[in-house]
C-alpha cells in the first residue's frame, strides 16, 4: 500500500466512492449520449429539409422579403439547435474524460465555525444526482487553490465574495485507472513526490500532457496570475514553463469563460512542430485551443508579399556555420544584435520625428509611361498638411487626395485614341455590361432616352476604369509611400542614420550598410531587419492592432529581441502578455529582452508588471541536471527534482565511421530496452541530414526540418535550435566536440540539447570534447572511449 499512514478501511472507503461516483458519470453518459442523438438526428434532418421548409421566390420584390424571413427564422432555428447539440456534446466529451480518472485530490476543509468538507478535484465538476452537491470540484474552482498553495493546517482561500478562513484537515492524492484506485497517499508541503516521481518516470510522449495532479506551489502562481499586467516568468530547462503556461490559459478559460473564448488567447511557439507538441493539453481539459502562431509566421502574413523574408532558422545557420574573421561575418553578427536592440527602436523613432519636417519618399503615381502625379507633387502636398498631423494620418490624407487625381486623370483619359482602340476589341458580354450599366444611370438620372454619344461614353468610361484599377488599388493600399527607399535611405545616407540614432552607431557601420543595402536591392530581407521594418512602416502607414485578443502568451521568450515584444505589444493593446523564457536557452544571436530586464519592465511599466522565478528542474533525472546546470551561469541555483536515473556518457571517437557504428549500435540497444522517444541532436541541419543519409539504412529515422509540422513517437534526427521546447526519453548528442561547441555563443544551443532528455543522456564526441563538458566535474559522468576497431569488427 502507499502512504504511510492509510488503513485498509480508508482504502475502501475511497474505493467505494470512486465507484459511486463512476456510477453517477456512467448514467450522466448514457442521458447525454441520448440527447446528443437526438439533436444530432434533429440537426440534419433539418439540414436535409433546409430549403423544403421555405419557399423561394425571388421574382417579385415582396416575395423577395417573405422569403429571407422564412429562411432567417429556419436558419435561427437551426444555429439554436446546432448551439445545443454542441454543447450536450462538449458536456459528453466532459463526462467521457472524468470516467477514465474522476479525480485525482482530496481536501478536507473546515471553514471556521463549520463541520469539515470533503472537497474532490477533478479536470471537470459534477453535480450528483439531484444537483445539490459536488461530487467533484473542477480544480480551479477557487475552493481547489487550497489544494496547490496551502498545507494541512490553517488556510484560506479567496473567492469573489471574499477569503474563506478554515482549516485543512487532510491532503490526499489518487490516481484511478478505470475505476480502480491505483494510487493513493496523503501528502504535506509539497503535493507528493510519489505522484511525480510516478509521472515524471514515465515514458515521454509526442504530445505534451496536462499536469493538473501535479502543479506545484510556484508554477499555480503562475497559472492563477491575474495582478499584472506583464507576467515573466525565468524558469530553468524542464521547470514547467510551457506546462504553467497551458494550464493558466485553461484556468482564464474556466475563470472567466462568460467573457474570454479561446480565440481571444494567443501562443506565440517557438517553430510550427511545437505548436502540435502542445496542441493536445487543452482539449484534454476540456478546452478549446487558443490560437497559435509563430513571430515568423505572422511577418510573413505581413511583409511576405514585399520581400523574400529570410526566417530565425536560416539566420542562425548561418551564424553556427560562420567563423570570425570570415569576410562579413562579424559585421553581420554586430548587425544582428544592434538592429534587434532598443537602441535601433530609438533610431527608428527618431527618424519618424525627423520624417514629420522633411525626407518622405514617395512614388510617382503613372500611367502608361504618363506621370500622372510626380513624386515632389506628394511630397510637397504632404508637408504642406499641418505638421501636427501624424506621418500615418498624412499619408491616409494623402490617399483621398491621390484617388481624386486618379478620377480627374480617368475622365480626361477617355478621349485618348488608346480607349478608342481597345473599345473595338470588346465583345458583345461587354457591351451587354455597358448596356446594363447605363440603364442602371438613366434610372438614377430619371431618364428614359439613351443616345448613342452616351452609350460610347459609358464603353469609354469603362475601358479606362477596368485599366485604372490596379492602379486605384495601389493608391488605396498606400503603395505610393516608398516605405523600402525610405528604410534603404537609413543605410544610404549616414548624415540621416547619424541624427536618427544620436550617434550611436556600430564599429562596422559601413559594411552594416552595404549588405544592408545589397538585400534589399535584392528584394529580400535578412530576419533582423524584418521586424524593424515592419515597424518603420506601421509608423509611416498606421499601426495594425488586434484588439480581440485579450492574453498573448510567449513561450522561448528569450529568443525574443526588444523590439519583437515592443511590437507586440502595440500590436495587442488590450491584451496582458505572460512571458517565459531561459536566459541559459538563448540561442540566437540578438540581445534577448530577457537579459534586459529593465526594458522589459518598461514596456508596461514597473508596476504592471511582476516576475515569477522557478528553479527546480523536473524533465530530467538528477544526473542529467546536475551535468548540464554545470555548464551554464547561475546554473548552482538549478535545483533537479529528486529522480534517479544513469550518469550521462561521453563516448569520444578517434573517427567519424567509429562514431556512427557507436551511435548505431547505442539506437539499437536503446530501442531494445524499451526507449520510445529518441533524438539524435545535430548542431546544424547540414549535419543533421548527414547523419540522417548514414544511418538510415539500419535504423527508421525520422528528419527533422523547420518545416516539419508535427512530432511522433521514434527515432529523431533533429538540429538543436529545433529541438527547443520539446523532450525525449534519450537524446544522443551527435559531436559534441571542441570543434563544433567552442565559443561562448554555442555555449547555450548545447545546453538546450542535453536538456532535452528526460531519462537517459549520450554524448558523442569526435575527438576531443567541448570544454563546457569539460567544466563539469569528473564524477558527474562517464567517459567511454570508444574502440576505433568496432568499424571493422
Ligand atoms: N508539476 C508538474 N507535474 C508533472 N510534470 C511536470 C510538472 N511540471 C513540469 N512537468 C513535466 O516536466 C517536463 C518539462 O516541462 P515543460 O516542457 O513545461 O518545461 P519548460 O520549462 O517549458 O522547459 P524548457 O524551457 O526546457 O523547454 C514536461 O514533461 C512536464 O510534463
Amino acid at each position: 500500500m502507499n502512504g504511510l499512514d492509510m488503513t485498509e478501511q480508508s482504502w475502501k472507503d475511497e474505493q467505494n466512492r470512486v465507484n459511486h461516483v463512476v456510477e453517477v458519470i456512467d448514467k450522466r453518459i448514457k442521458g447525454l449520449e441520448r440527447e446528443v442523438g437526438s439533436v444530432r438526428t434533429d440537426v440534419v434532418e433539418m439540414r436535409r429539409d433546409f430549403w423544403d421548409d421555405v419557399t423561394i421566390n425571388f421574382s417579385e420584390a415582396d416575395d423577395v422579403g417573405e422569403t429571407s424571413t422564412s429562411l432567417r427564422q429556419q436558419s435561427e432555428v437551426l444555429s439554436e439547435r446546432e448551439r445545443s447539440h454542441k454543447h450536450s456534446f462538449a458536456a459528453l466529451s466532459k463526462m467521457k474524460r472524468l470516467r477514465q480518472s474522476p479525480y485525482f485530490g482530496r481536501i478536507d476543509f473546515a471553514e471556521t465555525g463549520e463541520p469539515a468538507e470533503q472537497i474532490y478535484l477533478g479536470i471537470a465538476s459534477l453535480l450528483d444526482q439531484d444537483d445539490q452537491t459536488f461530487l467533484v470540484y473542477d480544480w480551479r474552482a477557487p475552493i481547489s487553490n487550497l489544494y496547490y498553495d496551502s498545507t494541512p493546517g490553517p488556510a484560506s482561500y479567496k473567492t469573489p465574495v471574499g477569503e474563506i478562513a478554515g482549516e485543512m484537515l487532510l491532503k490526499r492524492q489518487f490516481v484511478i485507472r478505470d475505476s480502480q484506485i491505483k494510487l493513493m497517499f496523503d501528502t504535506g508541503v509539497t503535493i507528493g513526490d510519489e505522484l511525480l516521481q510516478e509521472v515524471l518516470g514515465r515514458s515521454s510522449d509526442a504530445q505534451m500532457k496536462s499536469i493538473v495532479a501535479t502543479i506545484q506551489r510556484e508554477q499555480n502562481r503562475i497559472i492563477r496570475n491575474e495582478r499584472s499586467r506583464m507576467l515573466i516568468v525565468q524558469g530553468a530547462a524542464g521547470s514547467g514553463k510551457t506546462s504553467a503556461a497551458l494550464q493558466r490559459v485553461a484556468y482564464l478559460l474556466y475563470k472567466y469563460r462568460e467573457h474570454l473564448q479561446a480565440d481571444q488567447v494567443i501562443l506565440f511557439s517557438p517553430n510550427p512542430m511545437f505548436n502540435s507538441y502542445v496542441s493536445t493539453v487543452l482539449p484534454e481539459l476540456g478546452e478549446e485551443n487558443m490560437q497559435q502562431t509563430t513571430f515568423q509566421e505572422y511577418l510573413e502574413h505581413r511583409i511576405g508579399r514585399e520581400f523574400q523574408l529570410e526566417d530565425p532558422f536560416v539566420q542562425m545557420e548561418y551564424v553556427l556555420s560562420g567563423e570570425s574573421g570570415q569576410p562579413g561575418y562579424d559585421a553581420r553578427i554586430e548587425a544582428i544584435r544592434y538592429k534587434s536592440s532598443s537602441l535601433y527602436i530609438q533610431a527608428m523613432n527618431g527618424y519618424r520625428n525627423m520624417l514629420l519636417a522633411e525626407g518622405m519618399l514617395f512614388r510617382p503615381l503613372r500611367f502608361q509611361g504618363k506621370e500622372i502625379v510626380g513624386r515632389e507633387e506628394i511630397s510637397k502636398r504632404f508637408y504642406a498638411y499641418d505638421s501636427s498631423i501624424t506621418l500615418a494620418n498624412r499619408c491616409d490624407l494623402l490617399r483621398e487626395w491621390l484617388l481624386k487625381e486618379l478620377a480627374d486623370f480617368s475622365k480626361r483619359e477617355v478621349n485618348e485614341p488608346w480607349v478608342e482602340e481597345q473599345m473595338q476589341l470588346l465583345d458583345s458580354e461587354d457591351y451587354q455590361i455597358a448596356y446594363q450599366r447605363m440603364r442602371r444611370q438613366n434610372r438614377k438620372k430619371n431618364r428614359t432616352f439613351t443616345d448613342y454619344e452616351d452609350e460610347k461614353l459609358i464603353l469609354a468610361r469603362m475601358v479606362v476604369s477596368d485599366r485604372l484599377k490596379p492602379l486605384r488599388k495601389w493608391v488605396k493600399a498606400l503603395r505610393f509611400v516608398d516605405i523600402k527607399g525610405l528604410y534603404a535611405q537609413l543605410f544610404a545616407n549616414k548624415s540621416i542614420m547619424l541624427q536618427a540614432s544620436g550617434g550611436d552607431l556600430p564599429a562596422s557601420w559601413d559594411e552594416i550598410c552595404r549588405f544592408t543595402l545589397d538585400n534589399l536591392e535584392k528584394g529580400e530581407l535578412a530576419y533582423e531587419d524584418a521586424t524593424p521594418y515592419l515597424y518603420l512602416r506601421e509608423q509611416l502607414l498606421g499601426f495594425r492592432s488586434n484588439g480581440n485578443i485579450r492574453h498573448v502568451f510567449i513561450d522561448e521568450a528569450q529568443d525574443y529581441s526588444p523590439f519583437q515584444l515592443f511590437f507586440l505589444k502595440r500590436l495587442f493593446p488590450r491584451a496582458r502578455m505572460t512571458a517565459l523564457g531561459d536566459l541559459n536557452q538563448a540561442i540566437y544571436a540578438h540581445g534577448s529582452i530577457l537579459q534586459q530586464t529593465s526594458t522589459l519592465s518598461q514596456l508596461y511599466g514597473q508596476e504592471e508588471t511582476e516576475q515569477i522565478t522557478l528553479t527546480q528542474s523536473y524533465r530530467s533525472t538528477r544526473q542529467i541536471v546536475d551535468f548540464t546546470r554545470q555548464m551554464v551561469e547561475g546554473g548552482e541555483r538549478i535545483v533537479p527534482f529528486n529522480r534517479d536515473g544513469e550518469l550521462p556518457e561521453i563516448r569520444i571517437a578517434g573517427e567519424q565511421a567509429a562514431l556512427n557504428a557507436a551511435l548505431s549500435a547505442d539506437l539499437d540497444q536503446l530501442k531494445a530496452e524499451g526507449y520510445e522517444t529518441i533524438a539524435i541532436i545535430c548542431k546544424t541541419a547540414e549535419e543533421s541530414r548527414l547523419t540522417y543519409e548514414t544511418l538510415k539504412k539500419d535504423h527508421e529515422l525520422k528528419l527533422i526540418k523547420k518545416t516539419t509540422l508535427s512530432f511522433e513517437k521514434g527515432i529523431h534526427v533533429i538540429p538543436a535550435y529545433l529541438a527547443k521546447g520539446v523532450e525525449f526519453d534519450a537524446v544522443l548528442i551527435y559531436d559534441a566536440s571542441e570543434e563544433r561547441y567552442r565559443r561562448e555563443s554555442e555555449r547555450k544551443l548545447f545546453y538546450t540539447a542535453c536538456t532535452r532528455a528526460m531519462h537517459l543522456l549520450h554524448v558523442y564526441s569526435l575527438g576531443e570534447p567541448s570544454p563546457f563538458i569539460k567544466a563539469v566535474k569528473p564524477e558527474d559522468y562517464r567517459t567511454v572511449e570508444l574502440e576505433t576497431s568496432r568499424v571493422n569488427g
